[in-house]
């Protein structure tokens, strides 16, 4: 029999994340940002190369440079100069000749063609070549990125190679959106700050720091609120407060259908709801809507259920809300190593053990509790088991989803 956790009517993830991306309007402002702090940055304007790179014609290995019909004429050519990266041959190879030449040193004009020094023999300025192969280790001008290019796009998220490319092109500075601004506050009597004395009738606020952590891995600015009792003028209040510093406000605990759950009216009376329930486990009682100058996410209390809608559902949308263009997950097909329970009615998002097994087959398993408040279980886990909603328990050996962990939760 189902409890009332997986009552009907509850709304798939996949209509959420239709809503949410329908409703978000992207942040505008654009600011130029220094290459060396512009990591996870997201693009404003594209990014189109002022140069070649290389710059110019030049060798991948360290050898001889020479004409290929010289070497079809003639095993032994004669050494007549040097060219090393940064310091070119300038002299004019005549029919014949070869040039010494180091890996990335420009070709010298009139060759085509470099042999690696260990397929030649030299005997003081006589170079006899054993093998060769016309056009062999060049690396044309323009081989990487050719002038004129579009190198990033709007909406792109500037990772480290991005900014080695950058970097590549000599740009020293990027347009980009502005960073976000994130409130976040947890809700609940029973919560202690750490660093205050622990006590036997209180926890220590897990989801606030984790979700500050989380945030930062996003590279957003945040705003840390602390604690809110389960006290409606107090919450309302810093709603009000978060409202007008933030760009989305994020709050833990309050959003369910206890007594002293007030978020959820807090914000139909100040904003508005977008969605409320949600079909998957955990995370059902997220809540989504919009404050007058900002978005709101409601995250459920219980540990597991912050960090996992804040990783499937808020982190999607704070990256729509920064003006980046997200994929929808890419889950993989694996074969169940163990059991796994479940009831239909929601989409479970099982911490679980993803590994390639003796077969070379990828397979899971579960590795423990999937209580909502055992968060040691991510620590165990490198994926998640993507059960769908109308499944039931799973069967060691049944084809099942999993989508490995992001950086956000691992
Ligand atoms: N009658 C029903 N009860 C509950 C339902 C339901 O449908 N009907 N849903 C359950 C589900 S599912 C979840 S998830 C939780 C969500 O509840 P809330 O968002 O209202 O959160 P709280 O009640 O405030 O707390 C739940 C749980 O988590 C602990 N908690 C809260 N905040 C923190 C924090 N910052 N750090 C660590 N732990 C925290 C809190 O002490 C509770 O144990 O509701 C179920 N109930
Ligand atoms: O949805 Mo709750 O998050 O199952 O524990």
């Amino acid at each position: 029999m189902n409890s009332g956790c997986d009552a009907p009517g509850l709304m798939p993830i996949e209509q959420a994340m239709r809503i949410i991306a329908d409703t978000i309007s992207p942040i505008t402002d654009i600011t130029l940002c220094d290459l060396g702090e512009a990591l996870d940055r997201v693009i404003a304007k594209d990014i189109v190369s002022p140069i070649n790179v290389p710059a110019y014609d030049n060798s991948a290995m360290d050898g001889y440079a020479l004409r290929f019909n010289d070497y079809l004429a003639s095993k032994t050519l004669t050494l007549v100069g040097k060219s090393f990266a940064g310091t070119k041959f300038t002299g004019a190879m005549q029919e014949g000749e070869c040039v010494r030449i180091m890996t990335g040193a420009e070709i010298p004009e009139g060759a085509d063609t470099v042999v690696m020094q260990e397929n030649a023999v030299a005997n003081d300025k006589q170079i006899t070549f054993n093998s060769a192969g016309k056009g062999d280790a060049i690396r044309p001008a323009g081989d990487d990125i050719k002038q004129g290019d579009t190198i990033l796009k709007v909406g792109d998220r500037i990772n480290a190679i991005d900014i080695g490319l950058l970097a590549s092109l000599g740009v020293s500075s990027v347009p980009v959106y502005r960073k976000l601004r994130v409130a976040v506050f947890s809700t609940g009597d029973e919560l202690l700050a750490v660093g205050e004395q622990p006590r036997s009738d209180r926890i220590f606020d897990t989801n606030r720091p984790m979700l500050l952590a989380m945030l930062s891995k996003m590279g957003v600015d945040t705003i840390d609120m602390g604690i809110i009792e389960d006290d409606k003028a107090q919450i309302k209040a810093a709603f009000e407060y978060a409202n007008q510093q933030a760009d989305c406000v994020i709050t833990s605990g309050g959003v369910s259908v206890g007594e002293a759950d007030y978020t959820r009216e807090i914000l139909e009376e100040y904003g508005s709801v977008d969605f409320w329930k949600l079909a998957i486990k955990p995370g059902k009682p997220l809540a989504f809507g919009r404050l007058p100058n900002s978005v709101f996410f409601g995250l459920p209390g219980n540990p597991v259920s912050s960090a996992v809608t804040f990783d499937q559902i808020a982190a999607p949308a704070l990256a729509i809300l920064a003006g980046c263009k997200i994929q929808a997950p890419v889950l993989l097909p694996a074969i169940a190593a163990s059991i796994f329970k479940k009831r239909p009615g929601r989409t479970d998002y099982q911490r679980a053990h993803y590994f390639i097994d003796e077969d070379g087959q990828v397979s899971v398993e579960t590795l423990g509790s999937q209580s909502s408040g055992v968060l040691s279980c991510f620590r165990k886990s490198n994926c998640y088991a993507v059960l769908e909603s109308e499944r039931g328990r799973v069967s060691a050996g049944e084809s099942v989803h999993i989508l490995p962990f992001s950086s956000i939760v691992s």
